[in-house]
C-alpha cells in the first residue's frame, strides 16, 4: 500500500468500527462489497469468533462470502420471506440526500437486491466518497452479454460514453459479474437528475441493473479527518458520537 492510501485506510476502519458498534446479537446482516465493506467483515469476524455477537448474514458477493466464510460468520442463501435487519456497504460516491453510485467492483446488482431486502441501509465511506453532485465516478451497468453492443448504442445516445470494463488481471478479456454478465462504466459527467438517468437506464433491454442507487439509504457514516459524520436524508449532519443505536 502507497502511503498516501493509508489516511484513507485508517477512515475505513473508523466507518466499518463505528457501523459495528450499532450491530446486535440477533440480527440479520447484509454484507456489502469492496474495500471498506471488507473492513467491516473482518470487524464483524472477530466479534463472532469472539462469541460476542451472535448474527447471519448474507453477502453481496463471491468475494464477500469467502471473506465471511473465512472469519466464522453464518451465513443465509435467499430464501421466501427472509428480510434483513440491517446491510452495511460502502459506495463510490455518496451525496448529501444519500443518493449513491456503486458497483466499481461489480457488485451492484447483488448489493441493490439485498440493500432491498433490508430494513436499514447503512454506508460506510471515507471523505473521498462525499460528494456535491453525483458524476466524477463513471456510472457502472450490468450487461446481459447479447446485447452489449445495443447497450452500447442506447448509452452513447444518453450522452453517456460507454466503456467496457475489462478484468484487471487479464485485460485481453472483459470482466465479469459474479453472474456472468459484463460490466460498462458509463461517463455522463454531473448528474443533476440521478432519478430521471436512473428511469431511462431501467427502460434499455439487457441492462440488468445500474450502478444508481436512489431512496434505499437510511444513513451513511462519513469519515473525515479528525470526525465521524452521520448523515441522514433530510437532516443536519451530527456527529457520530450522538448516536448509540441506529440512527
Ligand atoms: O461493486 C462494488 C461496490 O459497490 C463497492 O461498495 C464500491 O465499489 C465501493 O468500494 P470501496 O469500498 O472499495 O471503495
Amino acid at each position: 500500500m502507497n502511503a498516501a492510501d493509508q489516511p484513507q485506510l485508517l477512515q475505513k476502519q473508523r466507518a466499518a468500527a463505528q457501523a459495528l458498534r450499532w450491530v446486535r446479537s440477533g440480527m440479520r446482516i447484509g454484507l456489502g462489497t469492496g474495500s471498506t465493506a471488507a473492513e467491516f467483515i473482518t470487524l464483524l469476524g472477530q466479534v463472532v469468533q469472539a462469541g460476542e455477537l451472535r448474527i447471519e448474514a448474507v453477502a453481496t458477493s463471491l468475494a464477500s462470502e469467502n471473506l465471511a466464510r473465512q472469519l466464522g460468520i453464518p451465513l443465509l442463501q435467499p430464501r421466501r420471506g427472509l428480510r434483513l435487519d440491517l446491510t452495511i456497504d460502502g459506495a463510490d460516491e455518496l451525496d448529501d440526500r444519500l443518493q449513491l453510485i456503486k458497483g466499481g467492483g461489480g457488485a451492484l446488482l447483488r448489493e441493490k437486491i439485498v440493500a432491498t431486502a433490508s430494513d436499514y441501509l447503512l454506508i460506510i465511506a471515507d471523505a473521498s466518497k462525499h460528494v456535491t453532485q453525483l458524476g466524477r465516478f463513471p456510472l457502472p451497468l450490468e450487461v446481459v452479454p447479447f446485447a452489449l453492443p445495443w447497450v452500447l448504442d442506447a448509452v452513447a445516445n444518453l450522452g453517456g460514453n460507454p466503456e467496457l470494463r475489462l478484468d484487471k488481471t487479464n485485460p485481453t478479456e472483459p470482466a465479469r459479474s459474479d453472474q456472468g454478465n459484463l460490466l460498462v462504466d458509463c461517463h455522463f459527467g454531473q448528474l443533476p437528475n440521478p432519478p430521471e438517468l436512473a428511469q431511462q437506464l431501467q427502460q434499455i433491454p439487457g441492462v440488468v441493473e445500474h450502478g444508481l442507487f436512489l431512496n434505499l439509504t437510511r444513513a451513511a457514516i462519513v469519515v473525515q479527518a479528525d470526525t465521524t459524520l452521520v448523515l441522514r436524508p433530510g437532516a443536519a449532519p451530527a456527529s457520530a458520537a450522538d448516536f448509540t443505536d441506529l440512527p
